[in-house]
């Protein structure tokens, strides 16, 4: 079981304060999804939990060994295939050329790559495909913690819930925690555990909320019924402007196969 704890952190760009004492803690084996209006500093948090920046202030206490990270933009090599950047983790340690090519095609296979997607480099591959590669390269090392920033944004409905599936059935199998970023209420209702909600001015966490059930075991109705309702919180009716409200709306019914239901 692993956790995260991430205390009184704080981080300016320039001048600019774009976390103020942020804290949150994600308990072992807990999938905590955050969400908050667009450059409130989410993205940097989880640059922070992933070690990829230096926070100016705070404390980051891990709890695992391994951790998977999906960034915003896929980030992959440009000059690798799509076969070597998934690899390339794998090729920092210790194991065997046969290991490694076993353990990349399993996660390939996993994301619904296709053996001559493989071969082709970031440029030649399509947006989702592209996702696709940074979904298995943060597989790849089987991660104890997972830290996602919107990593199923570029995906179609279908293989964005197949990806949702994906990492709830592993999440189960390993029972790792995780820190998703996600605008889309929905595939945050239907991956945590828990929604914690930011502060416009990255001033902290608001407060949670907490879909019904565990992750993975929730109907489809349970989770429009609570996203629904979610959208009146006054936790998340502060904070989301009504575009972001209707982009909300759209991915549930797009997930849910309806036809613009509301
Ligand atoms: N490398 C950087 N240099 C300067 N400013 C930055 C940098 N990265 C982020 N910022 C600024 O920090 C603020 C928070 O950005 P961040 O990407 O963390 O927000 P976010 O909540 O993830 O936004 P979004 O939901 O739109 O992705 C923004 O004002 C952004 O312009």
């Amino acid at each position: 079981m692993s956790g995260l704890t991430l205390a009184t952190i704080s981080h300016s760009f320039s001048a600019r304060r774009v976390l103020d004492t942020v804290s949150l803690v994600i308990r072992p084996g807990e999938l905590v999804a955050l969400v908050g209006p667009s450059g409130c500093g989410k993205s940097t948090l989880a640059a922070i939990a992933g070690g990829i920046l230096k926070p100016d202030q705070g404390r980051i206490l891990r709890q695992y060994q391994r951790h998977g990270m999906v960034f915003q933009q896929s980030r992959l090599l440009p000059w690798a295939s799509a076969r070597d950047n998934i690899a390339y983790p794998l090729t920092l340690g210790k194991l065997s050329r046969a290991q490694i090519t076993e353990r990349t095609h399993a996660a390939a296979q996993a994301v619904a790559l296709l053996p001559d997607d493989l071969d082709k480099l970031p440029a030649q591959l399509s947006g989702g495909m592209r996702a696709r590669v940074a979904i298995a390269r943060a597989l790849v090392v089987e991660p104890e913690f997972l830290i996602f920033d919107e990593p199923f944004a570029a995906l179609d409905p279908a293989l964005r819930r197949r990806m949702q599936d994906l990492v709830l059935s592993l999440a189960k199998a390993r029972g790792f925690g995780g820190l998703f970023i996600t605008h889309d209420l929905h595939e945050a209702a239907r991956l945590s555990h828990r929604i914690a909600v930011m502060d416009r001015q990255g001033k902290g966490i608001l407060g949670s909320l907490t879909p019904p059930g565990t992750p993975g075991a929730r109907s489809e109705a349970q989770i429009f019924d609570f996203t629904q309702e979610a959208r009146n919180h006054p936790l998340l009716h502060d904070l989301l402007n009504v575009d972001e409200r209707a982009v909300t709306l759209d991915c549930a019914c797009d997930t849910l196969g309806f036809q613009r239901c509301c």
